[in-house]
């Protein structure tokens, strides 16, 4: 069932279109992240969304009602959408409590038990209540945001870059956490992140803005084995481009004969995920592989270029993990995993 539908959605800041035909949907229960170049409308949609900006064009619907038509609207403390952004914006005076308590009807019944009960899920203890936000870390003082944010009860939680601010471990677990306890509360999300890897394990449904225009938007695994274009595929990851001819469901290429998806026939540019290549220092000839131009030691995971045979094409630049790693000049053998993908 859809929760949100968002219909032709455009909004412009005087020249800026920040938003151009934007069409999204958005099913109930589940997490979408929406991803994008700095300045591509991320958060423009996001606050329409909320409530804090308008459309010029188009419509907002949520759980039934029309939230949204063009430039008239709901108010957003009208809306029942919560939102947690990358400060969190805590009010410094208030004790946890009292921060968490602020979004609770007046007269609330049950105040400490809900406030409680709030912690528990965002997975801090009761003994945080009465600290101000300053003597909290950021990844505490984001699941004090959360739980006040939850203390709505929101049908809808909008996170806008709520882990920015924290170091890379944190922003895995916090992530990682705020995903269960909207899983275990039903309540569907949406997130704006910088971070690809962190929208891919997040959600369930990743929309790409561009320019103002949702390119792609579908399950994580669509969109990373077949973006709808070059500039997407960069945007989400490695890469390795080749130019092809297909045929068959096969495609010839500077790696051989790799198994092609859809069914394009004819010249065309394929796309592997650098992580589809196998490097084997055994076995490799002309034919097969490549040779080694450049290694650099990352620990995990190490990064190797590899000069194609017969080719003026660019080195390409593969992953591999540091157990057998060849050194520059080596000859490789190079398999391929799964399919290519190809832009039509
Ligand atoms: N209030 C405003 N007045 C004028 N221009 C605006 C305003 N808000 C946003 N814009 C412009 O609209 C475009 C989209 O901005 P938006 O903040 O939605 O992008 P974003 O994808 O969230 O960017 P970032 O990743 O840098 O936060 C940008 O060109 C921005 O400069």
């Amino acid at each position: 069932m859809t929760l949100l539908d968002l219909e032709n959605i455009s909004r412009r800041y005087g020249p800026v279109r920040a938003l151009d035909g934007v069409n999204l949907s958005v099913a109930t229960g589940s997490r979408t992240a929406v991803v994008g170049p700095s300045g591509s409308g991320k958060t423009t949609l996001l606050r329409i969304i909320a409530g804090f900006e308008l459309p010029d064009t188009g419509r907002v619907r949520f759980d039934g009602a029309l939230l949204a038509d063009g430039p008239a609207g709901v108010p957003a403390h009208k809306r029942g959408i919560g939102i947690v952004s990358q400060d969190g914006a805590l009010f410094p005076h208030l004790s946890v409590a009292d921060n968490i308590a602020f979004g609770f009807e007046r007269g609330a019944p049950d105040r400490e038990k809900r406030i409680e009960s709030l912690l528990e899920m965002v997975e801090l203890e009761a003994a945080m209540a009465t600290r101000r936000p300053h003597q909290l870390s950021g990844g505490q003082q984001q699941r004090v945001a959360l739980a006040r944010a939850l203390g709505r009860r929101p049908k809808l939680m909008l996170l806008d870059e709520p882990f920015s601010a924290l170091d890379t471990s944190l922003r895995e677990n916090m992530r990682k956490a705020v995903a269960r306890v909207l899983q275990a509360a039903g309540i569907t999300a949406i997130l704006v992140t910088h971070d690809q890897t962190e929208a891919l394990s997040f959600a369930d449904q990743v929309a790409v803005l561009r320019e103002g225009r949702l390119v792609q938007a579908g399950p994580p695994q669509a969109i990373y084995h077949q973006p709808r274009d070059r500039e997407t595929a960069l945007f989400l990851g490695d890469a390795v481009l080749l130019p092809a001819i297909i045929k068959n469901g096969f495609a010839d290429c500077a790696l051989g004969r790799v198994a092609v998806d859809g069914d394009h026939a004819g010249k065309a540019e394929i796309m592997l995920r650098p992580e589809q290549i196998r490097v084997a220092v055994d076995g490799a000839t002309p034919q097969n592989g490549g040779r080694v131009v450049d290694v650099q030691f990352g620990g995990a995971v190490c990064t190797i270029s590899v000069a194609l045979a017969d080719t003026a094409l660019p080195p390409i630049v593969l992953k591999t993990s540091s157990v057998a790693l060849p050194s520059p000049g080596n000859l490789v053998r190079l398999d391929v995993a799964g399919k290519a993908h190809v832009f039509a």
